[in-house]
């Protein structure tokens, strides 16, 4: 095995612009069939209320195999001041299956996840959308921000959290106004994000603009919602796998809300981006997310030690 990559490599190299490049291409392969991976494999930890995630893929046209071990403990942050979500990935030759790297993961899902949201923000907000609001004030509230701010600059921007302090802390941080409630934090939202660990719907249809783009990211157990089912039933609704969302997701499983396509499906053109409609992308995150990722970070740390030598 030729490297041992820490999360600060991965973090002085990875680039949202290029990263929101290679998603894109990620979510076309995959719903083109051009990958193979199961739904994620998810053993639950019932001590601290959390669960282990495995997530294989491989993709023979663009040379990827890999793998990524995830953890997701809820109460990580208040009770240790660590993150809830912690990964590795390893990285495999196509040609012989000789591990090629492993590497820290948490970076990776921090910002493929929040790349994955600007994709589906690129081709589904209104157009002249002005106003982002963001209901979760953790790790991915402020991916999603810097993620989403590489699409276009929001007039305005609020934040929601379950408490007002952790809400404030977040505004401050990325230049937002904190609310008391998810409802004065959504109205007029041209793009909300979801971004909690709620477990019962936090958001609600008569809140919502009727052309808004929501990108609902948490929530992602069977019998989780952070969607309420009337709005879920409401939207125009996109995935970034369809298999994984009638498997994985209580949004789309307990309001038996129709899928009308995977974002791959979207992005290729087979199916339409319906911008001037109420959408939703249901983002449970996917393995060949994590695996193109990754992939992208040995190009990158490959380019860099080029530039260095020369
Ligand atoms: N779709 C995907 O690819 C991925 C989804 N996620 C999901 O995104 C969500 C956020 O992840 P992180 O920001 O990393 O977590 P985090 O632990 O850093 O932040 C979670 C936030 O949710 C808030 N929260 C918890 N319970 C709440 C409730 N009942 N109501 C309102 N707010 C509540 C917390 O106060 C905190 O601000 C999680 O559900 C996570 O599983 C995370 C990574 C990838
Ligand atoms: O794709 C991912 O890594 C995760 N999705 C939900 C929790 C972690």
């Amino acid at each position: 095995m030729e490297k041992l990559i820490t999360a600060d490599e991965v973090k002085d190299v990875l680039q949202y612009d290029r990263l929101i490049d290679v998603m894109e291409k990620a979510l076309v392969l995959f719903s083109k069939k051009n990958v193979v991976q199961p739904v994620r494999t998810v053993l639950p930890v019932k001590k601290e209320g959390g669960f282990f995630g495995v997530m294989p893929s491989v993709c023979e046209d663009s040379d990827i195999l890999g793998v990524k071990l995830v953890t997701f403990f809820p109460n990580n942050t208040q009770r240790y001041g660590v993150a809830t979500h912690n990964a590795v990935i390893v990285m495999f030759e196509i040609k012989t299956g000789l591990p090629k790297a492993i590497m820290d993961g948490e970076i990776i899902t921090t910002m493929r996840t929040a790349a994955v949201s600007a994709v589906a923000t690129k081709y589904l907000a209104p157009s002249g959308t002005r106003k982002l609001a963001i209901l979760g004030a953790g790790v991915q509230a402020r991916s999603h921000y810097h993620a989403l701010s590489k699409l276009q600059k929001f007039e305005e921007i609020t934040v929601w959290s379950r408490t007002f302090d952790s809400a404030k802390k977040c505004a401050d941080e990325i230049g937002g106004v904190a609310c008391h409630t998810a409802e004065e934090a959504v109205k007029d939202a041209d793009v909300i994000v979801t971004v909690t660990a709620a477990t019962t719907p936090i958001l609600e249809l008569k809140w919502v603009k009727p052309t808004a783009h929501i990108n609902a990211v948490g929530a992602c157990q069977p019998d989780w919602q952070e969607i309420s089912p009337e709005l879920m039933r409401s939207s125009v609704l996109y995935v970034d796998s369809k298999e994984a969302a009638v498997r994985e997701s209580g949004d789309v499983i307990l309001s038996k809300a129709e899928i009308y396509s995977e974002l791959g499906e979207m992005i290729s053109g087979e199916k339409e981006a319906r911008r001037e409609s109420l959408t939703i992308l249901k983002s449970l995150g996917m393995a060949i997310e994590d695996s193109m990722a990754g992939q992208l970070v040995l190009d990158l740390l490959n380019e860099k030690s080029h530039q260095s030598k020369y």
